[in-house]
């Protein structure tokens, strides 16, 4: 199951307060931005700190609205929420008084339609898909970081969305952890074929994970351009595709790209929209 997105022209203006006279003024944070993702698609976001990457997922995802331009899902508008997507933040946001099992059961719950011996067996099933089978009856606080974040992973892809929305999910993770998660998300993605816009500071998980790469610009932020990513993933489990020359090229070519804005004229156009 998956969806199709297209932004259209979307900007998002927010007012904010002057810092020396504390007058409130407009700040755009995202302007005229353009982005079509495919149904099916693994698309990743990298750019600047603030340049709106968040702020792009909200919009997806139906928690804010643009300002000017429109979105639409499957040439729908967004105009809210909806069972249709699902996103996962970088800080684990688990019910603590549910166990693992509990939290994804509740995702379920909050679906309806389905008896509590389905939702139970709802809920096996996509721990096992993220592997935490035997972990089903612990709390959040009796398990790691990576864990909990699974188990997040394995509440949104429960109640089966047409588009994974994932703002930094692994940000917070150690080095390990988080490359065995990409891995083992890019095993999810090919098994579910499910829309993911996955937004990362982190280059190299950018180029991992997309089959194409947004990297957005700042003040306003905008796409800057779209890369297209093609490395076998098909072999990652066997050849280290972080350590190939295709894989650097990508990278250096992503950190060429965002290097360039920190150049003074990036720095003089965040005056202008002060
Ligand atoms: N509710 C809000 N009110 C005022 N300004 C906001 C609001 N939300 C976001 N912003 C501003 O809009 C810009 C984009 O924010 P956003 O969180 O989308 O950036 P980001 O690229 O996700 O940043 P980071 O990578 O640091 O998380 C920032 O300058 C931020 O301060």
């Amino acid at each position: 199951m998956s969806s199709r997105i297209t932004l259209d022209g979307v900007g998002q203006t927010f007012w904010v307060r002057g810092d020396e006279d504390k007058q409130l003024r407009e700040f755009v944070a995202i302007e005229n931005l353009d982005l079509d993702v495919a149904a099916g698609e693994f698309l990743t976001v990298v750019g600047p700190s603030g340049c709106g990457k968040s702020t792009v997922l909200d919009l997806i995802a139906g928690l804010a609205e643009p300002t000017s331009g429109e979105l639409r899902i499957d040439g729908k508008p967004i105009t809210g929420p909806g069972l249709d997507r699902s996103v996962v933040f970088q800080q684990y946001t688990l019910l603590p008084w549910r166990t693992a099992a509990g939290n994804v059961e509740f995702a379920l719950e909050a679906k309806g339609g389905l008896s509590k011996k389905e939702r139970a067996a709802g809920a096996r099933e996509y721990l096992e898909l993220v592997g935490l089978s035997e972990f089903a009856n612990r709390y959040p606080h009796e398990l790691s970081g990576g864990m909990k974040q699974r188990v997040a992973i394995a509440r949104s892809l429960s109640y089966q969305p047409e588009v994974l929305l994932m703002d930094e999910p692994f940000g917070a993770l150690d080095a390990q952890t988080r490359e065995r998660l990409q891995e083992e998300l890019v095993g999810i993605w090919k098994r579910t074929g499910t829309t993911v816009v996955f937004i990362t500071h982190d280059i190299e998980e950018a180029v991992f994970l997309g089959q194409r790469v947004a990297v957005m610009s700042a003040r306003p932020g905008g796409i800057k351009a779209i890369i297209n990513v093609d490395l076998d993933r098909d072999a990652a489990a066997e050849t280290d595709v972080r350590a190939t020359r295709e894989f650097a090229a990508y990278r250096h070519r992503i950190w060429s790209l965002l290097r360039e804005q920190h150049a003074p004229a990036a720095r003089t156009e965040e005056l202008v929209h002060a």
